[in-house]
């Protein structure tokens, strides 16, 4: 379990949050703009001071009230909107330094997300010479070959053609499921979420308002806009 309890203030706004999130599958989150999708997938990869509270992972204390454990300790694997790759090093060195944390070079799956998220062409280039979709691309592979015990996603699809996009989803899909990785996922495309996440967290002006499965918590979300068409 992901066990949440924090209170985090970033200028005016303030996010409060409690909530206990599965350690399986693939949680989404979701939310109008602005409510704080992405202050919560940063604080918990401790990216952020957290003002109060405590963050707790499989039992181990990430956060708490004397200590926080530092972000390279967490085991966790990001994608952000941006800055998500080391701006002086090429994308194969971005990819090599992101495997450095096994104990076996894994090159079959190296090569596998290369061919995956098309990024042959790339291997030369530095962040700066890549587009944002370019940029995210490579961060998915970096994030999937860190070998994380948590993957923090914040729309990561967002810039990608969609034939590209439903391979990337499957493909996060059958790791999670079969590599006991979970992922939160922050996703503006209820469509997206219902294909590919498990659970769903609904989040408005900082406040969590509705969890559960996902399909549970579409349908509760649908229930009032039909009851009012066909009022
Ligand atoms: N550096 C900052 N200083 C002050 N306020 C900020 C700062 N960064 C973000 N905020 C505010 O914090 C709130 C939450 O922002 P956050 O980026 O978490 O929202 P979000 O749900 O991820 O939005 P979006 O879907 O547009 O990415 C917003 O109201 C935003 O204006």
């Amino acid at each position: 379990m992901l066990d949440i309890d924090i209170c985090v203030r970033q200028g005016r706004f303030q996010l409060n949050i409690q909530t206990c999130i599965a350690d399986t599958g693939i949680t989404a989150i979701y939310g109008p703009s602005g409510c704080g999708k992405t202050t919560l997938l940063r604080a918990i990869a401790g990216l952020m001071p957290i003002q109060t509270g405590s963050i707790q992972f499989r039992q181990v204390c990430w956060h708490g009230q004397r200590d926080s454990m530092p972000v390279h300790r967490r085991r966790l694997g990001y994608v952000f909107q941006e800055n998500s790759l080391l701006r002086h090093l090429n994308v194969a060195q971005n990819l090599a330094f992101a495997q450095q944390r096994q104990p076996q070079l894994d090159t079959g799956y190296q090569q596998e997300l290369i061919e995956l998220l098309g990024l042959q062409e790339l291997l030369k280039r530095y962040p700066t010479e890549l587009s944002l979709g370019e940029q995210q691309r490579v961060a998915i592979a970096c994030a999937l070959l860190s070998k994380p015990q948590l993957l923090l996603m914040d729309e990561p699809l967002a810039s990608l053609d969609s034939e590209r996009k439903q391979r990337i989803l499957q493909h996060l899909k059958h790791r999670s499921e079969n590599f006991n990785l979970p992922i939160l996922y922050v996703s503006h495309h209820l469509g997206e979420i219902a294909t590919l996440a498990d659970h769903l967290l609904i989040i408005e002006d900082g406040a969590l308002i509705k969890q559960g499965p996902v399909n549970t918590v579409i349908n509760a979300m649908a229930k009032p806009a039909l009851i009012t068409v066909e009022d």
